[in-house]
């Protein structure tokens, strides 16, 4: 099969959120034993992966050091973000599968994504990014003029803008690379986001894309048979955070919607996955699974029970 697996931001830093580069190193390492077991059970794998906490402290480093070096934009952050986030994955992916006998190239691709100039998410900020603050420390910040938002217990967190994804512009390259047996690491962070103007010439533009709408996307471009993403969680859970809570096994599209609908699902967390799930299989996918790192070897190939979240069409 082929699979699009999309990692989230959780599998990349510690335990604490921390994002020390030791902490990112080895978070990414256990992803990729993970990432490496649906690989050795035979199946073709695309990753994808997120970006918040990493391009939120890139965008803190540019502004604290603006009178010393020129600061760069937030695409170029996220470019960056590609890069650092890519090398590293290779590394660990590489090493993981060495580890099982299996000698395949891998390649992580610079990746950018197409979206609409007047997107209404150029206006309305909805994309958490960086550290989690105390309320008091984020209203200094908002003094300032930066929008930051209440994101519950762990405190408040930086919003910047964040567009729908129209099209990953390198999605034929990646598809060349799948052809000639590669692995490949894609639209990291969502992908960069820019814009086509009227003259045909393409350029960056300051926002962070949903990387799990991102995946959705890709994974209906690339013709993938499964939406894996991966999060910390083993499920979908309906009355999320009170005692009545109830984990989602496997369920319809409309089952689904109709929840998503009820408002079950928090914005900025498991509402993107859950959009982006019943997305890749509104589209024609086979199947989209929300579930923990941990499990995703097992879930791929489980069907009665099902392990994680399961949408199928119905
Ligand atoms: N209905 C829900 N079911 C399960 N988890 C939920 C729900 N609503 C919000 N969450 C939260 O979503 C988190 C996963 O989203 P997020 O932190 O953005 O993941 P990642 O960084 O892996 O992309 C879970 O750890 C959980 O705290
Ligand atoms: N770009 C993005 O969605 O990153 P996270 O998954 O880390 O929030």
């Amino acid at each position: 099969m082929r699979i699009l697996i999309a990692l989230g931001g959780n599998a990349m830093t510690g335990p604490d959120g921390s994002a020390t580069p030791q902490a990112q190193g080895a978070a990414i390492r256990t992803a990729m034993a993970h990432v490496a077991e649906v690989i050795a059970r035979g199946h073709e794998v695309v990753l994808t992966h997120g970006n918040g906490p990493q391009v939120g402290n890139l965008l803190v480093k540019n502004e604290l050091a603006a009178a010393v070096v020129p600061p760069v934009s937030l695409d170029w952050c996220g470019a960056q973000t590609q890069g650092t986030i890519g090398f590293t994955i290779l590394d660990a992916l590489e090493a993981e599968l060495r580890a099982r006998g299996i000698d395949r190239p891998a390649a992580a691709i610079v990746s950018r994504t197409l979206v609409d100039a007047g997107d209404p998410g150029f206006t309305k900020p909805t994309k958490p990014i960086g550290r989690f603050l105390p309320d008091a420390e984020a209203h200094v910040l908002i003094a300032h003029g930066q929008t930051w938002e209440d994101r519950g217990e762990k405190g408040w967190r930086r919003v910047v803008a964040s567009p729908e994804p129209i099209e990953v512009l390198e999605t034929g390259t990646i598809r060349t690379l799948l052809g000639a047996g590669y692995l490949v690491v894609a639209a990291g962070g969502g992908g960069i986001p820019v814009v086509r103007t009227t003259d045909g010439e393409v350029h960056g533009v300051e926002a962070v894309i949903d990387k799990d709408l991102t995946a959705a996307l890709l994974a209906q471009a690339l013709d993938a048979d499964v939406l894996v993403i991966a999060t910390d969680v083993e499920n979908a859970m309906i009355g999320w955070g009170t005692p009545g809570q109830r984990a989602l096994s496997a369920l319809s599209l409309a089952e689904m919607q109709g929840y998503a609908e009820a408002g079950e699902f928090a914005s900025g967390s498991m509402g993107p996955k859950v959009e982006a799930a019943m997305r890749f299989v509104a589209g024609g996918g086979a199947r989209s699974i929300i579930t923990s790192l941990d499990r995703i070897a097992d879930a791929v190939e489980a069907s009665d029970p099902a392990v994680g979240t399961v949408i199928h069409p119905g």
